[in-house]
């Protein structure tokens, strides 16, 4: 028999979804069975709800959509913080959330994963911040309701969440007739080209600072034509690296306010027009908003709203308002030398301790075409940042969100999505002690990131902003190389490195990129006090900022 949680599976599947994560709980087993017994899908348990919900993260920016299930209450409300960051840094994902028979919500029976008090729902309410759209399915509603969540998490790119009691799930319906009709966008408002056309053809030192929202709708090769087009210089925020290919001649560099390397600084700061693409001036994103460029020069186009000198143009489709600007008139008189980023030197290894800044330059030397890079909030995110990316590498981090061991269900699930593609993921000590248990599913799965764990003792990037000697940024000494022996590792699955000096990493690196079959855990000692000199002046921003 066909029901609505087949219906459910299929729409998630023409959108693209073959994996599905979450926890089972006994509100959702028989709709897990569906999941099972579907011929395009896979069921990846997780460890738990927080680390299924980075994970369908992380895949939903490599495949474009993701699901996670969770049980009603107790799971649901351990995914809370990963659906909050996929608003936040606009990833669309789907939370399916098994619920009670409808007759034991309708009836307020006691039963438990509630809050004893018969309203069952407290819990949906609380997602309310996090997505764009929600539903409580019933037999009645569930199909059209199915169609509405995820085509306006899709078009939005922000969570969806779905509320799908036993007895609804297993429900008989109709097949879908027609595939899924995704939102149909307006015309884009004439005046709104107009504007952005006579502000440019009247610039003479113009740029285009490109954000996370373009990689939110895979317009990074649009993004590339426009540069190609215009010739005009397109700098990119942090939060938004490899929004443009970095090897992309109008490519300058990443902005990031006041602790911008010159001459792109200066450049930017008295630009005569900053064209602002999915671009978000976040206080990590600027260096606690030092920008110097005026708010009367800024165009912003952004997935709802565009403003054009402070006057907002809404409702005019994201995709096609970039997209328009490929064919806009303009080109460069001079294209100023503005590259900033230090090309790619050759790493020559010595046998002295490992530093931050050399560690990142060997890695930086180790980067080939086409790698997903990972790097956690902490030293990671701020020593990826700088480096030199080659073509094709993109970046999968939390800059906005900022929920630390983030990135390593999301670097597991960003490599389901895309197998064949190289994955390394950089992350501190303490961030992956909050979601470790995940390298139990990446064994299992056989995934093979490159794993780099930075053992520094604790927590450096808060010591650089506060309590640099306190217990509170310790943490407890763990025996990292151990862990995936622990969590299911052989020597058929992983191989594990520790490296202390500049020697070692250099040689870790030759015999962990030639070994392609299987995960490779590499830990790497720093010490607490050392740290990328871009961490350090944002410490130091942070630090006047939270007075
Ligand atoms: C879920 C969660 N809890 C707490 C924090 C605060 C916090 C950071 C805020 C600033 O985002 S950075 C950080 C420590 C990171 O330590 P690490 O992973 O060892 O990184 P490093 O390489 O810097 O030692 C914490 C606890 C956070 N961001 N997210
Ligand atoms: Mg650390």
């Amino acid at each position: 028999m066909y029901t609505i949680g087949d219906y459910l599976l299929d729409r998630l599947n023409e959108l693209g979804v073959e994996d599905i994560f979450g926890v089972p709980g006994d509100y959702n087993l028989t709709f897990l069975d569906h999941i099972t017994a579907h011929p395009q899908l896979s069921w990846v348990g997780n460890a738990n709800e927080l680390n299924a919900a980075y994970a369908a993260d992380g895949y939903a920016r490599t495949k474009g959509f993701a699901a996670l299930v969770t049980t009603f209450g107790v799971g649901e409300l351990s995914a809370i913080n990963g659906l909050a960051g996929s608003f936040a840094e606009r990833v669309p994902v789907i939370e399916i959330v098994g619920s009670p028979v409808s007759t034991v919500q309708t009836d307020k029976k006691l039963v438990h994963h509630t809050l004893g008090d018969g309203d069952f729902l407290h819990f949906e309410k609380m997602h309310d911040a996090v997505t764009v759209a929600s539903a409580h399915l019933t037999i009645q509603n569930a199909t059209s309701e199915i169609d509405r969540v995820l085509t306006t998490a899709l078009s939005l790119r922000r969570p969806g969440y779905i509320n799908l009691p036993i007895d609804v799930a297993a429900a008989p319906v109709e097949k879908a007739q027609k595939k899924l009709q995704l939102k149909v966008t307006s015309p884009i408002d004439s005046t709104l080209l107009e504007k952005i056309q006579t502000a440019l053809s009247s610039a003479k030192q113009p740029v285009f600072i490109t954000g996370h929202e373009i990689q939110s709708y895979h317009l990074e090769d649009t993004v590339a034509k426009i540069a190609a087009h215009t010739t005009v210089p397109v700098a990119a925020l942090s939060l938004g690296k490899s929004s443009i290919d970095e090897t992309h001649p109008q490519f300058v560099g990443i902005y990031s306010g006041a602790l911008t390397a010159e001459p792109l600084k200066t450049y930017v700061d008295n630009a005569d027009l900053v064209i602002l693409l999915g671009a978000q001036l976040t206080d990590t994103a600027t260096s606690g908003f030092s920008q110097s460029f005026s708010a009367s020069k800024i165009i912003a186009i952004h997935p709802e709203t565009t403003t054009v000198f402070g006057q907002d143009y809404p409702s005019n489709d994201f995709k096609e308002l970039v997209e328009a600007l490929t064919t806009i008139d303009y080109r460069m008189e001079t294209s100023a030398a503005l590259k900033t980023m230090p090309s790619t030197k050759e790493f020559i290894a010595t046998d002295t301790l490992l530093t931050q800044n050399r560690f990142w330059e060997a890695i930086e030397t180790n980067f080939k075409q086409n790698d997903t890079i990972v790097a956690e909030q902490g030293t990671s995110f701020f020593g990826i940042t700088n480096t030199q990316f080659k073509k094709d590498m993109r970046l999968i981090g939390q800059p906005l969100w900022g929920s630390i061991g983030y990135t390593f269900p999301a670097a597991l699930g960003s490599q389901l999505a895309a197998r064949s593609k190289r994955h390394l993921l950089f992350i501190g000590d303490g961030s992956l002690q909050l979601t470790i248990q995940e390298l139990g599913m990446a064994l299992r799965a056989k995934l093979t990131p490159l794993i780099f764990v930075i053992n520094n003792n604790g927590y450096t990037v808060e010591r650089e902003i506060h309590g640099p000697n306190e217990r509170y940024n310790d943490i407890p000494t763990w025996d990292y190389a151990q862990l995936p022996t622990v969590f299911g590792g052989t020597d058929q699955n992983v191989a594990t490195y520790k490296v202390t000096t500049e020697t070692e990493l250099a040689e870790a690196l030759v015999t962990a990129q030639a070994d392609t079959t299987r995960l490779q855990w590499i830990e790497v000692v720093m010490d607490q006090t050392d740290a990328p000199e871009l961490l350090k002046e944002m410490g130091r921003i942070f630090a006047k900022q939270n007075t």
